[in-house]
C-alpha cells in the first residue's frame, strides 16, 4: 500500500457535517448513507478502492476580487492577506482528511476572476467533482455573475457529475439586516443553480472549516457511492461480510501490485 502519513487531527470528520442553511442544502440528512458507511467500515474496501478514493477535483470560479484565494488560504493555511493580489491563470493547494477512518484529499483550483485570464483557467474546469462559485455578499452585482460561471464551469464537464456550492464572502463587511436579505437573493439564485449555500468571511474565519468539511464530506461519500456502484465485487465486500483472511490478503496482493505497476 503506498505511504500515507497521519492526517493533522483537525481534518478529521468523523460525523456528517450539516449544512449552512437547510432552506438551500444539498443534502437534509445527518449522517453518512448505510452503504457508504459499510463500506468504509471494511478494511478490504478501503484497499480496493484506495487507488480512486483518494482525491476529488474542487474547481473556485467566480469575479475578480470576491475572495476566492482567501477563501482557500484561510482554509488551507489559515491566513488572511488583506492586499488584494490577482490570481494568474491558475493556483492549487492540496487539503488532506480523515473521513469515516480513511484517506481522502480535495485538490482545490483556484482560478483567476479576471477576464483576461479566463482562457488560462476554463481550461483547468475539467474532471471537476465540485463547483465552488464565489460572489462578495457586498457587491451584489457579483451574485448576478454566478449563474454565467456556473454554466462555464459545467459546460466543460458531464451533466449531473458535479455538487455545486454558491459561496458569499465578506459577509463581515455587512450588517445583520443586510446580511440576511443579501443571503435571501442568495438563497434564491441557489435554488435555480441547484447550490448549496453558505455564507463566510475569511477575514473572521466564520464558516469557512465547516464548509470546506461539508465540501469533503459530499463529495467523499459520493467518490465512494459510485465506486460500489462500478464494481460489484466492492460492493459485496461493503454488505458488512466479515472477510476471512485468505480474502483480506488477496485485496492486499492485488493493491501491491497496483502500487508496483
Ligand atoms: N473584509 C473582507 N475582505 C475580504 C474577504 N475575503 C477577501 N477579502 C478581500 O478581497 C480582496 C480580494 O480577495 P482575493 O481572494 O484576492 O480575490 P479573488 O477572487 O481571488 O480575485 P482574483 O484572483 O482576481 O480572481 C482582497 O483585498 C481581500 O483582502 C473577507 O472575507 N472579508
Amino acid at each position: 500500500m503506498p505511504f500515507c502519513p497521519p492526517v493533522s487531527r483537525d481534518r478529521i470528520i468523523s460525523t456528517f457535517p450539516k449544512s449552512y442553511n437547510p432552506e438551500a442544502c444539498l443534502q437534509m440528512k445527518d449522517d453518512w448513507d448505510p452503504k457508504a458507511k459499510m463500506a468504509c467500515q471494511d478494511r478490504a474496501a478501503l484497499l480496493q478502492g484506495f487507488d480512486r478514493l483518494k482525491m476529488s477535483k474542487v474547481v473556485v470560479v467566480g469575479d475578480l476580487n470576491v475572495g476566492k484565494t482567501c477563501l482557500i488560504n484561510r482554509f488551507c493555511k489559515d491566513v488572511f492577506e488583506r492586499d488584494y493580489k490577482a490570481t494568474i491563470g491558475v493556483d492549487f493547494e492540496i487539503e488532506r482528511f480523515e473521513l469515516s477512518g480513511l484517506p481522502y484529499s480535495l485538490q482545490i483550483w483556484d482560478t483567476a476572476g479576471q477576464e483576461k485570464f479566463k482562457c488560462i483557467a476554463s481550461a483547468y474546469y475539467r474532471g471537476a467533482q465540485v463547483i465552488i462559485t464565489v460572489f462578495d455578499m457586498a457587491d451584489i452585482k457579483t451574485l448576478e455573475n454566478t449563474q454565467q460561471w456556473l454554466s462555464e464551469a459545467l459546460r466543460e464537464n458531464e451533466p449531473n457529475s458535479c455538487f455545486v456550492f454558491l459561496v458569499g464572502t465578506k459577509r463581515d463587511l455587512l450588517s445583520a439586516e443586510e446580511c440576511e436579505r443579501t443571503e435571501r437573493d442568495a438563497i434564491n439564485i441557489a435554488a435555480e443553480m441547484n447550490a448549496e449555500f453558505w455564507s463566510v468571511s475569511s477575514k473572521t474565519g466564520e464558516n469557512v472549516q465547516e464548509f470546506f468539511f461539508r465540501v469533503a464530506a459530499l463529495a467523499f461519500e459520493d467518490a465512494i457511492l459510485k465506486d460500489l456502484e462500478t464494481e460489484p465485487s466492492t460492493a459485496q465486500i461493503g454488505d458488512g461480510s466479515i472477510l476471512n483472511d485468505t480474502a483480506l490478503e488477496n485485496a492486499q496482493e492485488k493493491q501491491k501490485k497496483k502500487s508496483c505497476c
